[in-house]
């Protein structure tokens, strides 16, 4: 691609969807590495543009978990800034994409909201497949949602058996609804949960907006050094100065269209 397209991609990124700096975990307790900045191979690809000018990155996240905990708010609040009090089930599933700049390279996040009711999981699963990450979310106002949560993980994994490791997240949502005391409590116990399943614990509030954009861009970076470290452990004989001649990162394993509206799917 001639550096002029590398520009034009680059320029569609709003600047609020840049990223330079390692995001942090939201605790210590339950996060999915220990590191404290981008792999030193990642920086190295990224500040050659060939692996820009070529390398299409894109990772699929599926966003699963009971009925009304917050899935489709948390999407919203991030992508359209809204925030609605309004409870509209999701029928069937939704679809958001977002545009980062990770280490000045374009890396676009997909998003599919699944529905969360019993009635719609038969469209739901379907989309489960081809996902690199799995966002698990529960009410931290509703202990009984996070008892849900290794059924969700179980149900992702089916879905996806023989690809990649899943990157998986337990987003507990709702902060704002729980007092600081129960808070604690339920951050005990949702940390022991996330540890079991391999995941990485965030609380967040769609309401007030508390750390929805620091999970995202977690997750957008995780997923984004997964995919290059993935494509240099490919190429590991090829010069880094080489990598993304001529190929580009496949990462959409047998994805299904996006559905054509939000919210209006159904069996
Ligand atoms: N106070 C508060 N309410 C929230 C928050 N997030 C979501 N809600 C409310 O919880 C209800 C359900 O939210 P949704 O985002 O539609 O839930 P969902 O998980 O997408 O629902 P389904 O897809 O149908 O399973 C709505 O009335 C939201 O306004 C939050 O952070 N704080």
């Amino acid at each position: 691609m001639a550096e002029s397209g590398y520009h034009s991609r680059i320029a569609q990124v709003h600047s609020d969807r840049v990223v330079t700096k390692f995001p942090e975990a939201f605790c210590k307790a339950a996060r999915v590495d220990q590191k404290y900045d981008f792999d030193p191979r990642i920086r190295q690809s990224c500040s050659s543009e060939r692996i820009n000018n070529v390398s299409l990155k894109i990772c699929k996240m599926i966003i699963i978990g009971d009925v009304s905990v917050g899935k489709t708010s948390l999407v919203n609040r991030f992508c359209k800034k809204a925030f609605d009090k309004d409870y509209k089930a999701t029928i069937g599933v939704d679809f958001e994409v977002e545009r980062f700049e990770i280490l000045n390279t374009p890396f676009t996040l997909q998003m599919w909201d699944t529905a969360g009711q019993e009635r719609f999981q038969c469209i739901a699963a379907a989309y489960y497949r081809g996902a690199h990450i799995v966002s698990i979310v529960f009410d931290l106002s509703d202990i009984n949602t996070l008892a849900s949560a290794t059924k969700w993980l179980e149900a992702a994994q089916k879905e996806n058996k023989g690809a990649g490791e899943l990157l998986v997240f337990l987003v507990g949502t709702k902060k704002d609804l729980v007092a600081p005391q129960t808070y604690k409590e339920v951050e005990k116990e949702a940390i022991q949960v996330a540890r079991q399943l391999n995941a990485e614990y965030w609380a967040v509030s769609a309401k007030t907006n508390e750390k929805v954009r620091d999970f995202f861009f977690r997750v957008a970076s995780l997923s984004f050094e997964g995919t290059v470290l993935r494509e240099l452990e490919k190429r590991q004989f090829t010069p880094v100065s080489q990598i993304g001649d001529g190929v580009s990162i496949q990462l959409n394993r047998n994805n299904p269209p996006p559905p054509r509206s939000s919210k209006t799917q159904c069996c």
